[in-house]
């Protein structure tokens, strides 16, 4: 008698194939899956690595757009532009109620090639620094944007001498002492840069002592007018007031200014106040703040936070601290 095996019957030969098929299929949907998902991952990763590989220009050339702001201060493009008068025809002609100056009368007033000045021009409209505004067809002008206007010299908010400041050699090298001062390998950054504190540096270096003043006096006019308006009622009951590390007065001449019946005096470092600009109602004193700091109804410290525990010495007097 012939012995029956699942494959010696017509119909156990198909199922049998059709789960073989069923297993076959399914295996493959299987593989694809996985190779989907890894493909999807491989791309994933490439994705982010693509991304990590254009991410990376930004730290190579991130000290382009200081020094491109810097350039334009130097060379003046904010001033320029605000003194700058759009010829009546053309306001007439587009109707623009904004100044705005072409390349070429830019590149004639500051006295350099167009091509040069049109790279830096660029830079600084795909930044919004300035906006550009068409003309013509053909022809373009440029025109402030609210940051240009912060970078004029004598902008009422200009921080275009902290930008100079903080852009200069003198400021910059202190940053490549970094890694250097993380190891605890040197004391300050600054001090091993150029082998002295700041206001040492400073008291050797009158320009540099001035550009810090400069640099200063933006960030006074900033915080000391935000001050007068948003708490006028501050001043209301002083006759005195010290300015500790007060640079070239600048904050002290704002309150006296908005203020009249308030007598300042502004308290700095020898070599800050011998060249600090008068002003009525303010009277410079220089010194050592951790030696002595001359009395009044309120002494106040901007900025300059040192040490709070010297501030100790002032106990019996009213202190506060406006940080900029
Ligand atoms: C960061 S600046 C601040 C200037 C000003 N308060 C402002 O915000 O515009 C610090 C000021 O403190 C002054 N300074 C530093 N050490 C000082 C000291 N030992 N005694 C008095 N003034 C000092 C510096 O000369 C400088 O003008």
């Amino acid at each position: 008698m012939q012995q029956l095996t699942p494959f010696n019957k017509p119909h156990h030969v198909k199922v049998f194939l059709f789960t073989g098929i069923l297993i076959l299929i399914y295996s493959h949907i299987q593989s694809e899956r996985k190779m989907d998902s890894e493909t999807k991952f491989e791309n994933i990763i490439s994705k982010e690595e693509a991304a990590a590989q254009q991410e990376i220009w930004k730290f190579v050339f991130g000290f382009t757009p200081m020094v491109v702001v810097m350039c334009a201060i130097e060379l003046g493009i904010p001033d320029i532009l605000e003194n700058h008068d759009t010829s009546e025809t053309m306001q007439e002609l587009w109707d623009c109620l904004i100044t705005s100056i072409t390349l070429a009368e830019l590149a004639s007033k500051i006295g350099c090639p167009m091509p040069t000045l049109h790279r830096i021009r660029r830079f600084l409209v795909q930044y919004k620094i300035f906006q550009e505004i068409a003309l013509s067809e053909t022809c373009f002008g440029y025109a402030h944007m609210p940051l240009s206007q912060l970078l004029t010299t004598h902008g009422k908010l200009s921080m275009a001498d902290f930008v100079l400041l903080e852009s200069s050699p003198v400021m910059l090298a202190p940053w490549h002492k970094l890694s250097a001062r993380v190891l605890g390998k040197e004391g300050s950054a600054f001090g091993a840069a150029h082998g002295d504190d700041v206001w040492g540096y400073a008291a050797a270096n009158p320009d540099h002592s001035k550009l810090i003043d400069h640099a200063m006096a933006c960030d006074a006019r900033l915080a000391v007018g935000a001050v007068i308006e948003g708490c006028p009622e501050v001043f209301r009951q002083l006759r005195t007031v010290v300015d500790v590390g007060g640079g070239d007065g600048t904050a002290l001449r704002l309150i006296v200014a908005a203020c009249p019946w308030i007598s300042g005096i502004n308290f700095d470092l020898p070599h800050v106040v011998s060249v600090a600009p008068a002003c009525m109602g303010v009277e410079h004193i220089g010194g050592d703040m951790f030696d002595h700091v001359p009395k009044a109804d309120v002494v106040y410290l901007m900025v300059s936070l040192f040490s709070l525990l010297e501030f100790s010495l002032f106990s019996n007097i009213q202190v506060f601290i406006l940080i900029g």
